[in-house]
């Protein structure tokens, strides 16, 4: 049988992994798949040191590996949006298989990239998109086909748990851990996206559409990143039992489905709350099988490569068969239109954070605002600031209630005289 040929588009932490597993690994992936998988062309604008390309056509025009009529799948990895979206485009319009590793690229227009694929009959792969090197949409299309799957909920970006990691751990400052992160080829060129939310926000989307057979929903997902979470709140969570974790959660709801993504604190005996530094974690309750979790690196050159070079295989296996033999869509969202239900709908426990003048009566002032709207509390701490003279923080867990229900509740809290700033609010989940 003849070689499958493969084009790289892009050379940096994630293509110089993908050049790297593709050749030292060539063995065993003929020996896997069947096929030789051949890297024939390298798109890239200067050589990277990280990876040996001798022998290797290597072009500055990713174009050409687009219009090189020998290959059949175009591995897009230089990220981004305009540029990334037109060779992902003008490779399927030239009837070539995609991989991609680019999650912000399928999650806001992998609505429009598979109706095209579909059109071509070619397939657009993106495993390495989300959760890095954890099989995680493999789980879902595949392991977890005879599920209905009610909701998932992950630890999805590896430079946000890298960063709460090493605060709470060393207690080193944001900004180093952040540079840190760039430095080790974790964060995205704009590391806002991993800080704010908004990587885990495209890969929350594009996890939900594959569980709920729904299309893309990324400008739907309620996003909140981590920029706001201070040390004392790792430490006050770590003192009532909790840990915070950056978490995607999608929830299959009466009239709809709940996307969100923010910081959460989740009980210390909860698997998700041992999930450290890079690593990922997806957990899918499914009808069927119930729960399922899995963990992995999700980020860094050779894990993402890692499911990069899968996608490749898998496609490897199916470049010569029939089309019908070719899943319809294959690795990509359904079409059932389904409503996104506003964050105000979410019921949830929350941790609130207020930092209060010491003065006598301000606990039952605040216990007070907060039972005026029906909410109970589970668990409280009142700190003294001793860096700062008749400053307290107020520390409570609130029993679950509806988020705008809580809105209200903590302007009434914040309008007191005893308050000063803003109150702090965290949700907390249980997962089980
Ligand atoms: N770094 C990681 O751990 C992960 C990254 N990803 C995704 O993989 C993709 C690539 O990320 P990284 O490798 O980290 O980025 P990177 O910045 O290290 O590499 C991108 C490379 O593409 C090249 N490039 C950009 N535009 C080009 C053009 N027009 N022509 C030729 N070369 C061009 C750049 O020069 C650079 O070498 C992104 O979509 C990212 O979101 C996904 C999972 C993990
Ligand atoms: N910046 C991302 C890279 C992988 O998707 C992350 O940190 O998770
Ligand atoms: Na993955």
């Amino acid at each position: 049988m003849k070689p499958v040929k493969v084009g790289v588009c892009g050379l940096g932490t994630v293509g110089s992994g993908t050049v790297n597993v593709l050749l030292r690994n060539a063995g065993i992936l003929k020996a896997r798949t069947g096929r030789e998988i051949q890297l024939t062309q390298i798109g890239a604008r200067r050589p990277n040191p990280a990876c040996d390309t001798t022998g290797i056509d290597v072009t500055t025009d990713i174009f050409e590996v687009a219009a090189n009529p020998e290959i059949d799948i175009v591995v897009e990895l230089i990220g981004g949006y305009d540029v990334a979206l037109q060779l992902v485009k003008t490779a399927i319009e030239n009837g070539k298989h995609v991989v991609t590793a680019n999650k912000a690229l399928i999650a806001e227009h992998g609505n429009e990239i598979f109706t095209l694929a579909r059109e071509k009959n070619v397939i657009v792969a993106y495993e390495a998109g989300v959760a890095g090197g954890i099989p995680a949409i493999k789980a879902l299309r595949e392991g977890l086909v005879a599920n209905r799957i009610s909701w998932l909920a992950g630890i999805i970006n590896g430079t946000g748990n890298f960063i709460l990691t090493e605060m709470k751990d060393r207690g080193s400052p944001f900004a180093d851990v952040l540079k840190e992160a760039q430095e080790l080829g974790y964060a995205e060129a704009d590391p806002t996206f991993d800080v704010e939310g908004i990587d885990a926000a495209h890969k929350l989307a594009i996890l939900a559409a594959n569980a709920f057979g729904t299309p893309l929903m990324f400008d739907k997902t309620y996003t909140e990143g981590i920029s706001r979470v201070t040390p004392d709140d790792l430490r006050y969570a770590q003192e009532l039992g909790y840990r915070i974790k950056h978490l995607g959660i999608a929830r299959q709801r009466e009239g709809g489905v709940e996307l969100r993504v923010h910081p959460t604190l989740i009980p210390e005996s909860h698997l998700l709350a041992s999930v450290n530094g890079v690593m990922n974690s997806v957990l899918v309750q499914g009808d069927a099988v119930g729960q399922t979790m899995y963990y992995g690196p999700g980020a860094g050159s050779e894990p993402t490569a890692s499911a990069v070079v899968a996608d490749i295989a898998d496609i490897a296996r199916l470049v010569d068969a029939p089309s019908a033999a070719v899943p319809p869509l294959p690795y990509s969202a359904g079409t059932t239109e389904v409503a996104a239900l506003p964050i105000g709908d979410v019921v949830a426990a929350s941790y609130l954070r207020m930092r209060v003048k010491d003065h006598p009566g301000v606990l039952m002032r605040v216990t007070e605002a907060l039972g005026q709207y029906g909410i109970n509390i589970d668990a409280l701490l009142q700190k003294e600031k001793r860096e700062i003279a008749g400053a307290a923080d107020i520390v409570l867990l609130t029993h679950e209630i509806k988020e705008s229900v809580l809105m209200s509740a903590i302007q009434a809290i914040e309008a007191l005289d005893d308050i000063t700033g803003k109150v702090a609010h965290i949700r907390v989940e249980h997962l089980d």
